[in-house]
This record gives structure tokens, sequence and C-alpha cells, in this order.
């Protein structure tokens, strides 16, 4: 089943065209991973899917239906959650009042339940240790942690990851990708930008490629990187 669908989106800042009438389909339990050049219009395509951002036309469509006009907060309730390339927790609230109030207001979930929640989250996030600690102190791996455990806590059907394994070390980023290794095997369907590609090849089933706000390449993950295009755009190589 698709479960989210993208048709003809277009948004420009000004005069600048940063999605250029993008379409896509991400089927249920399908990771799909995002790949292209700094300013292609990556966070912006996730802008538009989460409701961040509005289309200037075009369609999202989720669970078959038009969420294009939906502000944020009713996507998420849907079951869009995501994470952001800048790590916003509350820095002053601890990482288990963060999770419980992702929860809540993100997941619409009541207090009493919202702390089961947590505790899940804190499990499946290897954040347990970290549970009491305000959240403006954590490392970075810890704050990226927290940044995908928030967008769980909203019990997602959709997870958006933007650029999750940026600037950690290769144990980390392979620690990562264990744990997203782990949703992904609940059922959890992904939409991963990153520009770390081995972390992402372990986990996408489909790379979709973006130059310019339109979509350069599409398909299975090894064929799309020995695109003779993309390796050009992407990685610099003549052929
Ligand atoms: N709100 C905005 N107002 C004006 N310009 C914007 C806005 N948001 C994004 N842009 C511009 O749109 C272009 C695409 O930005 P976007 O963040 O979507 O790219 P990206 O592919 O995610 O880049 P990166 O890999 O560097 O994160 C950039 O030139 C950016 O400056």
């Amino acid at each position: 089943m698709t479960l989210l669908a993208l048709r003809d989106v277009r948004k420009s800042f000004g005069a600048l065209k940063v999605t250029d009438g993008i379409s896509l389909e991400v089927k249920e339990g399908e990771t799909l991973g995002i790949l292209g050049p700094n300013g292609a219009g990556k966070t912006t395509l996730f802008n538009l899917i989460s409701g961040d951002v509005r289309a200037d036309s075009g369609q999202v469509q989720y669970e078959g239906i038009d969420i294009t006009g939906l502000p944020p907060h009713r996507r998420c309730r849907a079951g869009i959650g995501r994470s952001y390339q800048v790590p916003q927790p509350f820095g002053n609230m601890s990482v288990f009042e963060n999770l419980v109030a992702a929860a809540c207001f993100g997941g619409g979930e009541d207090e009493k339940k919202a702390w089961v929640t947590a505790q899940e989250v804190l499990e499946q996030t290897g954040l347990r240790a970290h549970a009491n600690k305000p959240a403006g102190g954590l490392a970075l791996l810890d704050r990226k942690r927290l940044e995908l455990a928030r967008a769980l806590a909203t019990r997602p059907r959709l997870l958006l990851l933007d650029e999750i394994a940026g600037g950690l070390t290769e144990p980390e980023a392979r620690q990562l990708v264990q744990e997203l290794k782990n949703i992904k095997a609940r059922g959890v369907t992904m939409i991963w930008i990153e520009h770390v590609v081995h972390a992402l090849m372990a986990l996408a089933d489909r790379l979709f490629v973006i130059n310019f706000g339109q979509k350069l390449a599409e398909g299975e993950p090894h064929a799309v990187m020995a695109d003779a295009e993309v390796r050009r755009v992407y990685m610099g190589v003549e052929a």
C-alpha cells in the first residue's frame, strides 16, 4: 500500500524554485533514502511533507488522503513524525520530560499513556541512563538519539529523518544504523535524508536523488549510486 504520495509538488522562495515539480511514492514499511548536493531542496521536501512549509502547488497525500492544506500538528497526530537537522530539544527539561511532551503534544496521548511511551522509547533508543539529565547537556550522539526519540514518541507510521548520522564517528554511525534497523523491523516507514552514504545504503530499500529541486534519479540503491549522472552531480566524478 502507498503510504505517502507527492504529486508535482512545487515551492519557490522568491525567484528560487526550491521544489520544482517533485512526484514520489513511498510504500508502507519501505525505507526511502534521499540524496542530493547541499541546497538541492531536501530539507524543504521534508518541510512540505511535515507541513512546516506549505506547497505553492501540487498535492501531498498520506494514507490516500490529501493533506496538502493540513498544519504540522495535524500531520503529526496523523502519524507523520520527523527529526530536525539541528536537534531542537527543550534544553532545560530532562530527556524523559522531552519524550513525555512529544508523546502528549505530538502524539495526542494523555499524560499516563505518554509516560509509558516515554519509557518504551528510552529503551528503544538507548537513552535510559540519561533519562533524568537536562537535554541541553547531552553529547552529540545522545542529542541525535534524543532527536530520533522525540520523533518516535509521537508514534509515527511515517518517520522523516534529516541527516541524523552527520557528525557521528564510525562506531556511533553503526550503532545508529542498528537502532534504525530495529525501528524498521517494527514496520515503521522511513524517509531518510543523509550525506553519510554508507549508513544510508545499509538501510534504504530505494534511493531518490534531488538536484536543483528536481528528481535526478530514483531506484535500487546500488543502481542509483552507479548512475553516471548521479556520480557526476553528487560525487563530482566525471565518467
Ligand atoms: N524559508 C526559506 N526562505 C528562503 N530560502 C530558503 C528557505 N528555506 C530554504 N531556502 C533555500 O532553498 C534552498 C534549498 O534549501 P534546503 O535546506 O531545502 O536544501 P538541502 O538540500 O536540504 O541542503 P543541505 O544538504 O545543505 O541541508 C537553499 O538555497 C536555501 O537557502
